[in-house]
This record gives C-alpha cells, structure tokens and sequence, in this order.
C-alpha cells in the first residue's frame, strides 16, 4: 500500500489522490501554501488525512517563520493555522489538529523558537503515528459486528487513502479477513468524484477483499434483492447527538438500510467527533466547483452552463445509525455524548 502523506528531507510529500488509480504520482509540498492547496484539490482528502496534513503544514509554514518572540511566533503561525482551517469546512479533523497545537504550544511558552519548530515537526508526524494505530483499534471494534461469509456495503473512500493508513471504515474489513472471515465488499463508486470507484476498489483489491464496484443508484436494489448484510462508511464529522456529516449519498445509504433493516455502522475515530457541537444540524457543508459534476477528468457529461448543486457532504440523524466504531470501542449514538467523560464507566455503555 503506498503511503497517503509523509514528512521526509523537511517537506511534506502527499500522494496526488486525484490521478488514482490511473497514475501513482506524489506531490512535493515545500511551503504550507502547498500543502493547503493540496487538501482542496484532493490531492489528499479524507478527514483524518487531512487533519495529518494541516498539521503537517502548520509546521512547515513554522520553519520559515522569523520571529522574535514567542508572542510574535504565535501571532505569526495562527495565519498559517487559519490558511488550514479555511481550506475545506465539514471536516472536523483540521479544527481538532489545530486545538492539539494550540494546546501544546501554550505549554512551551519557555522553549527556544527553534525548539518549537521542531516539536511541531514531532507533533505532526506523532498525529500521523497515532492515526494509524486508532484505525486498527477501530478495526478490531469493529470486526466483532462482522460474521463469516457477511457481504458489506461502503460509501465513498474511508479507506487508507483517507487516513494515516488502515483507513476507518476499511479498518473492520481488513481485521475480518485477517480472522479468516470470507467477506466481500460492496463498493459505491461515489459520484461526483468517484472515491469509491478510483480508490476503495483499489484499496481492496491490493488487500486481496473481494470488492464490486456499483453505481451509487444500484445499492437499493441490491439490498432489496437480500444482497447486503451490513454498511459501514467513514464520517467528516459526527456531533454529540450522534448525526454524521459524511460524504453525500451517505443519508441515501442510511434511509435504505433502515428500509431493509440492514446495520448502518459508522467508524469514528475521536477526531472526527466534535463534542463541542450539538447537532448535525450546524455542520456546515462544503459546496464544491460544478465542474465535478459537469465533466469527469475534464471531459465534459453535461450542457454547457447547467445548473449545479455540488453538496460534497450531507448529514444522516442518529437515528439511522445502528452504532459507531471507535478507538474506544463501539458505541449506541445516544452515548457518543459520555464517550469522553471520566464519570462513566466505558464498559457500561460499550456494545459487542
Ligand atoms: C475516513 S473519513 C473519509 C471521508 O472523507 C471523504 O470525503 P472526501 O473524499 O471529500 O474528503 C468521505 O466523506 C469519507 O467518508
């Protein structure tokens, strides 16, 4: 599996996820402006991928910053977090990379400003690290919920390519097999852009999962043919209540399962959960150029001057959701809000 992002020779190097899988390029990110540009195009995409690379590029704008006080550093590396956070909105991911930083830098108020640059080089390649090893705990959460022989729908890419590695939604799936459990996978190609059909095939096929790959339009039938057994798709942002911003079509996915009473899981690393918000109500919900939609790979599949509504997320209610997959196990939505507090006994409220 190739890698999604990595610090080397003090840049950042991004796999360009847009030419996948025809082409297996990577781009050499050497200033944060770069980096930002490289989320949103999709050069990387994927929420934890790209909070990684916020964090990445926070501290490579850091290493040209000539400052000669903390205070002024600081003042000086919020622009450059703010070029992060304004690169795409639904994903909570770049908002929670930037808080970590933020949380660390308050306790290094002493250190020299070249011993900061370097943590944030640390910090960044730590969060990567980290990433990978939350993915396989959600894995081996997720895995119990997944039986021999089971065929499982997934929507868009929350694959290795949306991540540090493992992926969030493919985490279960490659823990299954790893089990000996004869899976397969039903794979949404994921219009406008195609995630589906360009990386999740790829992804599972490298890893030796049986994939098919389906028109978005196709997944009703199959379910009312008795073809799925369970769903589990990835999330940009879950709130408190447990209402999920993923990738649009995903409510679609949710809806139908609910109809055919099938399992809708959503894998959720902490990062993508913003307790600080109430409802998916308020996620805000990036808009993106219509040309997604009017060409594919430039070639033009529409009038010239159509209308377009290019949603790239939309929100499922929890209600829709059968349970969450996260590091700390899986989880009802009604509990995601007491994941994080120290006066409940994780046990009491975990599933199996
Ligand atoms: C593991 S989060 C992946 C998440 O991100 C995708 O959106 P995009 O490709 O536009 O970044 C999609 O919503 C996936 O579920």
């Amino acid at each position: 599996m190739v890698s999604t992002i990595e610090w080397r020779d003090s840049k950042v190097l991004m796999l360009d996820q847009s030419r996948l899988p025809l082409e297996v390029r990577y781009v050499e990110c050497t200033d944060y402006q770069m980096v930002a540009e490289g989320i949103k195009k999709l050069w990387i995409r994927g929420a934890p991928a790209i909070g990684i690379a916020a964090a990445m590029g926070i501290a490579l704008g850091a290493q040209d910053i000539k400052a000669g006080s903390y205070d002024d550093f600081i003042e000086r590396l919020e622009l450059i977090m703010q070029t992060m956070l304004d690169t795409r909105p639904t994903a909570v991911n770049i908002k929670w990379a930037v808080g970590r930083i933020k949380k660390l830098l308050s306790e290094k108020r002493d250190e020299s400003i070249d011993n900061i640059k370097k943590i944030l080089i640390d910090e960044a390649k730590k969060i990567l690290e980290e990433d990978i090893e939350i993915n396989k705990a959600i894995g081996k959460w997720g895995a119990e919920f997944i039986k021999d022989g089971d065929t499982i729908l997934t929507h868009c890419n929350a694959g290795s390519l949306a991540t540090g590695g493992y992926g969030t939604a493919t985490a279960p799936m490659l823990i299954a097999k790893e089990q000996g459990k004869r899976i397969q996978v039903i794979a949404d190609e994921t219009r406008p852009v195609l995630q589906g059909a360009r990386l999740t095939a790829w992804e599972l096929m490298q890893a030796g999962i049986p994939v098919t790959l389906i028109t978005d339009n196709t997944a009703g039938a199959l379910m009312k043919k008795g073809m799925i057994d369970l769903a589990i798709v990835g999330t940009d942002r879950t709130t408190r209540n447990g209402d999920v911003a993923n990738k649009i079509g995903t409510y679609t996915v949710a809806v139908l399962c609910k109809e055919h009473n099938i399992p809708f899981y959503v894998a959720a690393p902490l990062s993508s959960i913003d307790f600080s918000m109430s409802s998916g109500d308020l996620i805000p919900i990036e808009e993106r150029p219509p040309e997604e939609v009017t060409t594919i790979w430039g070639h033009r599949i529409a009038p010239d001057g159509v209308c377009v509504i290019n949603m790239a997320f939309d929100v499922t209610p929890a209600r829709y959701v059968t349970a969450f997959f996260t590091e700390k196990g899986a989880f009802r939505p009604k509990d995601i809000k007491k994941i994080m507090r120290e006066d409940v006994d994780i046990e009491s409220i975990r599933i199996r």
